[in-house]
């Protein structure tokens, strides 16, 4: 029997989304035909800012509200969303969003390794921006671990900023991770009369940023959409100024906030300057670290590539806890196989497999 258009309005609205997935099937959304994909770019008080039309000369800001058959679905930055309603993107006007794309990545954490309560942080990123001091404050093994860890289990790619290399020599420090196959960036400040980047921090204080490192960064960042995070003080907004200031700085649709700071605790995406187009960098206030409880020990493992063929020699079922008796990864410290740096891998490791919770909890509490 054929549906009248009633019947198909009734449907629509009581359509739930799918268990299966998050987006409804096809047919549960005629109605949605003439709807426009935008980017999200921050969300604010139940408020979605979207870009419409992006690199063109219609390009527009557009607010919008949920709509009620997303139910309690996160929407975040960097979420492809369908609107509808008036999308002019004119002062005071409200469009509807009525449906999130599917995604190609999804950033979660948990608020600590024991809650499964799910946090999205932000979706469709191809690149996780790692940003440690050097020191002021103290670099953090168990701080990159974790993010490389989400970043791996998202499949997603880390790259590992280290600011402050004018304050102290990082190499040291990155030992840890110079044999990895991550992309590792060292940014310093430089003197003034050299040449640099002026990039004024969100505290007003000016760091006046080596050319060089910043223009590599660039280069990492270029067609991709990437998430940066970093613990207070690291000189992370040094940096995402130095990459995006110009946009600001022209009133480019970029400074989308209309705030001169970006004080809210939603993530903000901002498109470099100097870049393709399609190049993102989304700043994510607030989140210093990333709780485990959603990831599969396995993709702990996968993400310290350089255990996994160590592991490879251990009988199935080896969980490489400390508390296993013939775990290989013990034999390859005490056959000297591993030195310094295999050892303090693996005791990072082994931390975040929760086996010393009394060190990691004072770590956490530190950072
Ligand atoms: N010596 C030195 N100082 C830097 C460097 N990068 C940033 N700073 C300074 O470090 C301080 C903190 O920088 P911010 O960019 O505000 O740090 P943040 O990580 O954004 O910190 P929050 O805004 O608290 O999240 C500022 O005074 C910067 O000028 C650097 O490479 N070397
Ligand atoms: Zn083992």
């Amino acid at each position: 029997m054929a549906r009248n258009t009633e019947d198909w309005e009734d449907f629509t609205v009581r359509a739930r989304p799918n268990k299966k997935g998050t987006r409804p099937r096809t047919k549960d959304r005629p109605a949605y035909e003439d709807a426009l994909i935008g980017r999200i770019i921050t969300v604010d008080r139940g408020r979605y800012r979207a870009i419409l039309d992006e690199d063109s000369a219609q390009e527009r800001i557009v607010i919008a509200a949920r709509a009620r058959e997303l139910r309690r679905n996160p929407v975040v930055p960097g979420d492809f969303v369908a609107l509808v309603g008036d999308t002019s993107g004119d002062p005071d006007t409200l469009a509807r969003l009525v449906r999130i794309e599917n995604r190609s990545t999804l950033l979660r954490r948990s608020a600590d390794d024991t809650d499964p309560v799910e946090r999205v942080v932000v979706a469709n990123v191809d690149q996780l921006v790692i940003v440690v001091a050097a020191a002021n404050p103290e670099p953090r093994t168990g701080f990159i671990d974790r993010a490389i860890v989400a970043a791996f289990d998202a499949g997603i790619s880390p790259l590992l900023c280290i600011t402050k290399a004018d304050v102290r020599d990082p190499e040291p420090f990155l030992e840890n991770y110079r044999h990895l196959d991550i992309d590792i960036v060292v940014s310093r400040t430089t003197d003034e009369t050299a040449t640099g980047i002026d990039a004024r921090s969100a505290d007003g204080l000016s760091a006046r940023l080596a050319g060089t490192p910043v223009e590599a960064l660039r280069e990492h960042l270029a067609s991709k959409v990437s998430v940066v995070i970093g613990h207070s003080g690291v000189g992370k907004s040094t940096l995402v100024n130095a990459l995006t200031g110009a946009q600001r700085a022209t009133g480019n649709v970029n400074a989308v906030t209309g705030r001169g700071r970006h004080t809210s605790s939603s993530a903000l995406a901002l498109r470099i300057d100097d870049a393709p187009a399609g190049s993102w960098i989304i700043d994510t206030p607030g989140i210093r670290s990333f709780g485990l409880a959603l990831v599969d020990p396995e993709n702990i493992l996968n993400a310290f590539a350089d255990l996994v063929p160590v592991a490879n020699r251990c009988a199935r079922g080896c969980t490489h806890k400390a508390a296993e008796p013939k775990c290989a990864l013990d034999a390859w410290v005490a056959s000297g196989e591993a030195g310094t740096v295999g050892i303090a891998r693996l005791e990072s490791y082994r931390r975040l497999l929760g086996q010393d919770e009394e060190t990691e909890t004072k770590e956490l509490g530190s950072i």
